[in-house]
């Protein structure tokens, strides 16, 4: 996967260099390019946004050097055989989830555009719509101070989803949230060594060697664990599997 992020703060990605996304890059699964916005300005200062139309606060983000950045990138599309799917974090987007991850993971190549001050001007999405595949998404109802903190949560939820970025294929499938046993459903607590410490025990059942009615615990906490801080979510769940957790111990 190609992923291109343009920004007035490239160096906010260097996170993408360590841990399993650095891995990934050095293994060739995951080719992120970054660029610098400012780079496509003609004026002394390098401007990129300007007040906003209608008056308000802050400031909007210019569309030109956008568009002139989003075109020389979209310009190696011949190579890549294909246009990349335009990605816009915004707190008015749809929301980003485990399902939506899924969707960009299939994708050969993410190009995201995040924005700083009150935006960027809405010109620039509508006219990319005509041309790629445009999706403005929310990581969430706060106030970031712009989307670069959103295309890195975006980035490592996608990239761990990739085939050879985790060791262990099995937890993405266990993830909160992953379609299918898990959907909808929170993680449960999780206990490693020492079996006891500071006083606090490791629930029983997990030392028991019984696996099926480890798994049937581990999923009842699921199910407690939801709906006690999820009741949204629990209240996607079959009631069929809610009526079980009062009866599985
Ligand atoms: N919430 C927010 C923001 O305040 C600014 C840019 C992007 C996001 N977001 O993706 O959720």
């Amino acid at each position: 996967m190609r992923v291109d992020i343009i920004s007035i703060f490239p160096e906010y990605f260097t996170p993408l260099e360590v841990s399993l996304i650095g891995k990934a890059r050095s293994r060739g699964i995951l080719d992120i390019r970054l660029h610098q916005l400012r780079d496509w300005t003609h004026d002394v200062h390098r401007t990129v946004d300007d007040t906003p139309y209608g008056g308000g606060p802050g400031m909007v983000m210019k569309p030109e050097p956008w568009a002139e950045a989003i075109d020389a990138v979209i310009a190696s599309a011949e190579t890549e055989g294909a246009l990349p799917r335009l990605v816009v974090p915004t707190p008015s987007g749809r929301p980003f989830t485990q399902k939506v991850a899924l969707e960009y993971a299939r994708e050969p190549w993410l190009l995201f555009a995040p924005a700083r001050y009150e935006g960027i001007d809405a010109r620039v999405v509508e006219e990319y719509r005509e041309r790629l595949r445009v999706d403005e998404v929310s990581i969430g109802d706060y106030v970031l101070a712009g989307g670069e903190a959103a295309v890195l949560v975006i980035v490592e939820a996608v990239a761990r989803l990739l085939p050879g970025v985790l060791g262990n294929v099995c937890s993405v499938a266990d993830d909160s949230f992953a379609p299918g046993a898990m959907e909808n459903l929170l993680e449960g607590p999780v206990y490693t060594k020492p079996p006891v410490w500071r006083g606090h025990e490791v629930p029983p059942i997990l030392l028991s060697g019984h696996h099926a009615a480890i798994a049937r615990w581990r999923r009842d906490q699921a199910l407690r664990r939801t709906v006690e801080r999820r009741p949204d979510l629990a209240a996607r769940l079959d009631p069929a599997t809610l009526d079980r957790r009062d009866r599985e111990v």
